[in-house]
């Protein structure tokens, strides 16, 4: 399937779940004015409708982008998560139809970690409890069951960009850090690697910060719970397949732990008018919150920004740096030139056969960049404007072919 590059207002961006205003500002001053903006997200019948004519899309954790979905997307070049997580989209069938997607791996980092350290501190003190209490007239002035986070032990399970972070500011509160990760990562100040066994037993917060993966699914079910130390409390600010909520609302009912904040939930509602129900609401030492780690203004606005950026880029030059499932390209401007954007199966004969088409036509590559995964092959090749056209109706023949287009 051919795609010519179009006029900036015929580009048609899809942007769902209220991705911030900073996202349609940027697209606007780069010149794509075509984006249809919705507050919500999508499913089913209505996703797969508005998918159809969409050549971008801007998602962030809710909506599914499923091998059906994808289907139905012909025209589509990019997907940016304005978010962290990627697991929403079918990432390898995305990769094999041509289209990379993007994320902001940071924008939001630092705001999970700083939800993370105000609900530590106030699981430990027994705040939402006492708070709870208050507000229906009890008074439990009481230090039982209140503690310092000084001195304590934070065991943080996932130990990436958030995990790290979250793993700093905890030492400026006097905590000890130990964390389990299935890479071997460099430790940050004092911080510890030790096995999972290890750290259930010695934490008295665990933190988990891990992605949504096959090896995360259920990750913390009744074994894991029954390991952590007596009195603990677990944070789950990852994903909400990473634990298994009945198993904690067992534990928190025979108070083997002393607290809970979670932030994912196995099913989430689709937006803020759709009821939230979960086990956890019957527990007054658990802070429940509606998927909103990430949900600050800073961070919101700076995704929106970086990528926006992300998106117009790959549509203006092709670039793909920081994709999450697609050989990566950072390609420098092409003034004066056309170029040729060529993806195509990694599969034996697909660069010869291009290069057999310059041969033949004459036609000079004045700059040309190749990157590959397992899957497939990008190729970016800048040419002369007169013979670009030209050359472009030879590339999309070529046997192994997935998506070729031509910027002018
Ligand atoms: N609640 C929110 O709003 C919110 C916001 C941002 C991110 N997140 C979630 O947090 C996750 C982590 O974010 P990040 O930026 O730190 O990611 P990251 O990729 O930087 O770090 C993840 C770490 O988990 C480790 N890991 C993977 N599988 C593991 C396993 N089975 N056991 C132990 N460790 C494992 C990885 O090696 C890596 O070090 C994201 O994937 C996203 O799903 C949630
Ligand atoms: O992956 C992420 O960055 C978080 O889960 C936040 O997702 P959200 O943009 O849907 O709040």
């Amino acid at each position: 399937m051919a795609q010519y590059s179009l006029d900036k207002d015929k580009i048609r961006f899809l942007l769902l779940e209220g991705v911030h205003q900073s996202a349609l500002d940027t697209l606007k001053a780069q010149g794509y004015t075509n984006i249809e903006y919705l507050k919500t997200s999508l499913s089913g019948a209505e996703l797969a409708e508005k998918v159809k004519d969409a050549h971008f899309i801007g998602l962030r954790s809710r909506t599914q982008i499923t091998k059906d979905v994808l289907a139905h997307a012909e025209k589509l070049c990019a997907i940016g998560c304005f978010c962290i997580g990627t697991n929403q989209v079918d990432l390898g069938e995305a990769e094999s139809l041509g289209v990379p997607v993007f994320n902001a791996p940071f924008s939001n980092t630092r705001s999970v970690a700083e939800l993370v350290i105000g609900e530590t501190i106030m699981l430990l003190r027994n705040i939402p409890a006492k708070a709870a209490a208050a507000k229906v007239g009890g008074w439990d002035k009481s230090a039982n069951g209140s503690f310092e986070a000084r001195g304590k032990t934070l065991g943080i399970i996932g130990y990436g960009h958030i995990g790290t972070q979250l793993g700093v500011l905890a030492e400026t509160l006097g905590m000890n850090v130990i964390f389990y990760d299935i890479e071997s990562k460099l430790p940050l100040g004092n911080a510890r690697q030790v096995s999972q066994a290890e750290l259930l037993a010695q934490a008295d917060v665990v933190s988990l910060h891990v992605p949504e993966t096959p090896s995360t699914k259920n990750m913390f079910a009744a074994e894991q719970i029954n390991q952590m130390k007596a009195g603990a409390i677990l944070i789950n600010a990852s994903r909400g397949t990473v634990v298994d909520i009945d198993a904690l609302a067992g534990a928190l009912e025979s108070k083997h732990l002393a607290g809970a904040a979670i932030d994912v939930f196995p099913v989430e509602p689709k937006g803020n008018d759709e009821a939230f129900v979960s086990p956890l609401q019957a527990f007054d030492n658990v802070i429940l919150t509606p998927h909103i780690g990430g949900s600050t203004v800073e961070a919101q606005a700076n995704i929106g920004v970086e990528v926006a950026n992300k998106l117009a880029k790959y549509s203006d030059n092709g670039s793909t740096l920081s994709a999450v499932n697609f050989p990566e390209v950072s390609l420098p401007q092409h003034d004066g030139r056309s170029r040729l954007l060529h993806i195509h199966r990694n599969q034996p004969g697909v660069i010869n056969s291009i290069n057999q088409i310059f041969a033949e036509t004459g036609v000079n590559i004045a700059a040309q960049y190749l990157q590959t995964t397992q899957q497939i092959g990008y190729v970016v090749m800048d040419v002369d404007a007169a013979y670009a056209d030209d050359v472009l109706e030879k590339l999309k023949a070529v046997k192994g072919t997935v998506k070729a287009r031509v910027l002018h």
